[in-house]
C-alpha cells in the first residue's frame, strides 16, 4: 500500500495530515507518524485522525514511499540522522523553513532527490498556499506526485529554490499576520462597545468577503479599497490613521524581516550540517 511518513508531529504535520485525509489523497491507515519523544502527541493524532503512529523510525520510513520532514529547523540534524540509514528510494519532502536542499542532502550524506516545500497551516482546511522547489535529481514524475499531494490541500506553485525565503515570509508566515490583524479588529470592536460574538461574526464575514472580492473580481486591491473609501467619509478617516502609523511600511518591514530570518536559518543550519558531516 502506498504510504506517507511524517517525521515530526507538530502543527504543520497535523494540518497536512488533516487536509490529506479530508481530500481523500490518503486513508488514515496509509499515514504513519513519528516524533522525537512525545507519545501523548502521537496518541492524540492516532485518536483524532486514525493514523498509524510509531516510535520505531525504521518501521515508519521503510513502509513509506514519501517521507515528509516536519520537525523544527533546529532539530533537522537529529531528525534526519534518526532516519538516514533507512532511506532508499523514498521521495523526501521537507516543509522546514530556511533549510536548503543542499543542507538536507549534506545531512543525509548523499545527493538524494529532495523537494522543499512551504505550505501554511490552512492546509488543515485544504486552503494552503504552497510553493515547492525541487533538487536536480527529482524526476518529473516525482514533481507530479508532489504537486498532486499539495493540490489536495490547496494551491501549489513551483518556484526556484532561491525564492523560498520570500515565499516563507509571505505565505508560510502569512496566516499569522492576518490573525494578528483580526486580533486588533477584535480589540477595537470591544473598545467601541460591540458584543464579542456580534463583532466576531462581522469581522470574519468582512474578511471572507474581502478575500472573495479579490479573487472573484480580479480588481487590484488598491481599486477595491478606493471603492470603499468615500471622500471625507469614515474609511478615509480610518485609512489616514493607518497611514499616520506607517501601516504599509510596517507590513513591508514585517515580511522583509521574516525573509531575513529564513536566510539566517539557512546559514546557521548549513554550518551545523557541515560540522555534522565532518564529524561522521
Ligand atoms: N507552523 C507553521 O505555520 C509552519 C511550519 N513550517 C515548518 O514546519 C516545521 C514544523 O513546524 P511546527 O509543526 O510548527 O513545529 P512543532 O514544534 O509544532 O512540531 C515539531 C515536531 O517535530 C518533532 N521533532 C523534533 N525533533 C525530532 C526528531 N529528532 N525526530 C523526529 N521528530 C522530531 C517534534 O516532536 P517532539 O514533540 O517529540 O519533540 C514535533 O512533533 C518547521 O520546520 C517549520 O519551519 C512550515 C510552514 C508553516
Ligand atoms: O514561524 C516559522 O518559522 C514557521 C515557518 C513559516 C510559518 N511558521
Amino acid at each position: 500500500m502506498n504510504k506517507i511518513a511524517f517525521i515530526g508531529a507538530g502543527s504543520m504535520a497535523e494540518a497536512i495530515i488533516q487536509g490529506l485525509i479530508d481530500g481523500g489523497m490518503y486513508l488514515p491507515e496509509q499515514i504513519i507518524v513519528t516524533n522525537r519523544s512525545n507519545i501523548e502527541r502521537l496518541t492524540y493524532l492516532k485518536e483524532e485522525y486514525g493514523v498509524n503512529i510509531s516510535a520505531n523510525k525504521q518501521q515508519v520510513v521503510q513502509e513509506a514511499s514519501i517521507v515528509m520532514l516536519a520537525m523544527k529547523p533546529k532539530d533537522v540534524c537529529e531528525g534526519i540522522e534518526s532516519v538516514r540509514e533507512y532511506i532508499g528510494d523514498q521521495l523526501v519532502i521537507s516543509v522546514l523553513a530556511g533549510i536548503s536542499i543542499q543542507t538536507i542532502q549534506e545531512i543525509f550524506g548523499s545527493n538524494i532527490p529532495i523537494i522543499r516545500s512551504m505550505p501554511n497551516t490552512s492546509a488543515s482546511i485544504r486552503m494552503s498556499a504552497t510553493a515547492i522547489a525541487a533538487s536536480d535529481r527529482v524526476t518529473m514524475e516525482q514533481i507530479k506526485i508532489t504537486k498532486h499531494l499539495f493540490e489536495t490541500i490547496g494551491l501549489v506553485t513551483v518556484v526556484e529554490e532561491d525564492q523560498l525565503d520570500a515565499v516563507t515570509a509571505l505565505s508560510g508566515s502569512g496566516p499569522a499576520y492576518i490573525y494578528y490583524m483580526v486580533e486588533s479588529l477584535q480589540d477595537s470592536a470591544e473598545k467601541l462597545g460591540l458584543e464579542r460574538e456580534v463583532a466576531n461574526n462581522l469581522i470574519l464575514q468582512t474578511l471572507a468577503g474581502a478575500a472573495e472580492m479579490l479573487m472573484q473580481t480580479n480588481k487590484p486591491a488598491a481599486l477595491l479599497r478606493q471603492e470603499v473609501t468615500s471622500p471625507g467619509g469614515t474609511t478615509e478617516a480610518g485609512i489616514k490613521t493607518l497611514q499616520s502609523y506607517h501601516f504599509s511600511e510596517a507590513v513591508i518591514h514585517c515580511v522583509k524581516q521574516a525573509a531575513v530570518r529564513s536566510c539566517e536559518l539557512k546559514e546557521m543550519f548549513r554550518d551545523q550540517a557541515m560540522k555534522e558531516k565532518s564529524r561522521r
